[in-house]
């Protein structure tokens, strides 16, 4: 049994569409760090400074299976132990922190290719900031992209990666936010334990691609907004017609009535939206589903009955 949320206030949010992820990680790095100081002064006043900012999957590797050993760093990180981010033994946590404090904002730092030092295992994992910089929660993608649709895209991410097992989410002073990684939203149980509990808003950080990308990536995030009358958040990296892996971008933010709040093209760009709570709770009362639902007739789903 989780504490229970905190009191959702309105709140505002960032999507940082990187471009520019390419073989170089130190230029990775510090282009992330350049974008989220960017996104998180507004583009220089442009807009009213976001609470949160959100990077995209594996901001720091090219995208691939064959990158993520090479990539790879290991984070090292315990829930409920202490943990010095500016220490860290990975240098992409090490600036999310560092850009976290200097920009005073909350960070979703996307994703990065992990390696877990005790047993060498590699996941794609997602990592978050406080404004003051100490790293709070991670997420390891927990299910792995492993498809294959003749002649379009065949990608396996468990080629080299471990799923996670674990279901994360952490608490600010205006929301609790939960996590998960591209390919999850594809499995709706994950989206709602999630909002069971308690958790107002939804942010993945992901790359479709220009195969799945024009079906389902709007289609997914407007069924879990929905199912759940949640707020629900992707975003994805810009699209870079010469890399290996064509990310489908059209990062979005969408309502609990999964009408779209903000999305972006597919070229680099930050989107703002304003996440109102007022939409949730108009939302959750005027179609009760979230205390409609027969758990009594379904509970048994895991077994298949
Ligand atoms: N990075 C991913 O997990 C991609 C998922 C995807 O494209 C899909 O269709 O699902």
């Amino acid at each position: 049994m989780s504490t229970p949320p905190p009191t959702f206030k309105p709140f505002r949010l960032a999507l940082v569409q990187l471009g520019e992820i390419g073989s170089d990680k130190a230029a990775n790095i510090k282009h992330a760090h350049d974008m989220i100081l960017k996104a998180a002064s507004g583009e220089n006043g442009a807009h009213p400074k976001p609470d949160i900012v959100v990077l995209p999957e594996v901001f720091n590797s090219p995208y691939g299976h064959q990158y993520f050993p090479i990539y790879a760093e290991p984070i090292d990180y315990k829930p409920g132990e202490a943990y010095d981010a500016a220490a860290s033994p990975s240098e992409s946590v090490r600036m999310l922190s560092g850009a976290a404090k200097e920009a005073g904002v909350w960070l979703i730092g996307g994703s990065i290719p992990e390696r877990d030092s005790k047993d060498g295992n590699l996941y794609n994992t997602a990592t978050v900031y406080s404004p003051e910089g100490r790293l709070v929660a991670t997420h390891r993608k927990m299910h792995l992209f492993d498809i294959d649709i003749p002649g379009k895209i065949t990608f396996t991410e468990s080629t080299t990666l471990t799923g996670g097992s674990d279901i994360n989410f952490f608490d600010t002073e205006f929301a609790r936010i939960g996590l998960g990684i591209c390919y999850d939203v594809r499995f709706p149980e994950l989206a709602m334990i999630l909002a069971r509990k308690g958790c107002q808003m939804l942010i993945f950080p992901g790359a479709f691609n220009l195969t799945t990308g024009p079906l389902h990536w709007e289609l997914l995030q407007r069924a879990r907004a929905v199912d759940n009358q949640v707020f629900f958040a992707m975003c994805s990296p810009a699209r870079d017609m010469t890399a290996g892996y064509h990310a489908w971008g059209h990062s979005m933010v969408l309502d609990p009535m999964a009408r779209t709040l903000a999305e972006a093209g597919h070229d680099e760009e930050i989107i703002y939206a304003d996440i109102d709570p007022q939409v949730m709770h108009d939302a959750r009362v005027g179609i009760p589903v979230t205390t409609q639902r027969r758990f009594d007739v379904y509970r048994n789903v895991a077994e298949g009955f």
